[in-house]
């Protein structure tokens, strides 16, 4: 169960990411004050990215030590390596490569989703991200108890890959899940299950845009995740709602 559920309105996209990634990097720094090591889940899609641009060129980007941070991905684009649709080379090419070419983030800290290639299925993906989601699972658990897990959401309500009547969301008993016939480009994806969302301590869900208003007040007023899969993203600490007045606009809760 969570803890608590905050939701923030900010008055536009741009101020939003601007604001989580200062909330996510004086985050960090808090934590480095009493644990060395922290884990974090980026996200792909549009505010996502932004914001992890926004830490890129955030004042604040040397007050975390990045040699303690770890980086995952919730779900992943099952597509060759280095394809600029993966959420991986969106994310390196806004953030991560410059923290690893600078040396203030161990290139063995990034832990990015097998590409098609590496990897001949999305299942096969999916296996072999669990092993190493295992590798740094405390004991009795299949992933870390993630710090900050970040996720964008779509108008339809999906988190991760995580898509509305798909067969994914009953998936549990593993880490990662293949997903085949997504509705969002491409098809085929790696996801990361319920069972591991639910194990992180904190899960911000940043969406921005009229676009996304239904999808957050159905999630918001508890909808059901198999009609909208963001309603099931919950950290066991927190679980924290950045959006933008637009998509904030048909909300009660
Ligand atoms: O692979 C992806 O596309 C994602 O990880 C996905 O879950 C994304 O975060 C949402 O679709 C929101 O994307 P937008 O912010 O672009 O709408």
């Amino acid at each position: 169960m969570t803890a608590e559920r905050r939701v923030v309105v900010h008055p536009d996209a741009d101020t939003l990411a601007q604001a989580a990634a200062a909330r996510l990097l004086v985050r960090l720094t808090d934590l480095q004050s009493t644990q060395p090591e922290t884990h974090v889940v980026l996200t792909g899609g549009t505010v996502g990215i932004k914001t992890l641009a926004a830490v890129a060129a955030s004042p604040l980007i040397d007050a975390v030590d990045w040699s303690g941070v770890h980086l995952w991905w919730g779900d992943e684009r099952f597509l060759p390596d280095e394809d600029v649709d993966r959420n991986e080379t969106q994310a390196r090419e806004a953030l991560v490569d410059e923290l690893v070419s600078a040396g203030a983030l161990p290139a063995d800290h990034v832990h990015a989703m097998p590409p098609l290639g590496a990897a001949a299925t999305p299942e096969e993906s999916a296996a072999t991200y669990a092993a190493e989601l295992a590798r740094f699972a405390p004991d009795g658990a299949r992933a870390p108890a993630f710090d900050v897990l970040l996720f964008g959401m779509g108008p339809d309500g999906h988190v991760a890959s995580l898509f509305p009547g798909h067969p994914a969301l009953d998936v549990t008993g593993v880490a990662t899940v293949g997903v085949h016939g997504s509705p969002k480009p491409p098809p085929e994806r790696v996801s990361f299950t319920f069972d591991t969302i639910h194990g992180a301590r904190e899960v911000w869900v940043v969406a921005a845009g009229a676009e996304k208003a239904d999808a957050v007040a159905r999630a918001l007023g508890g909808d059901d995740v198999h009609g909208t899969p963001a309603a099931g993203a919950t950290g066991t600490e927190l679980t924290l709602w950045l959006v933008d007045a637009a998509a904030a606009g048909k909300t009660t809760a």
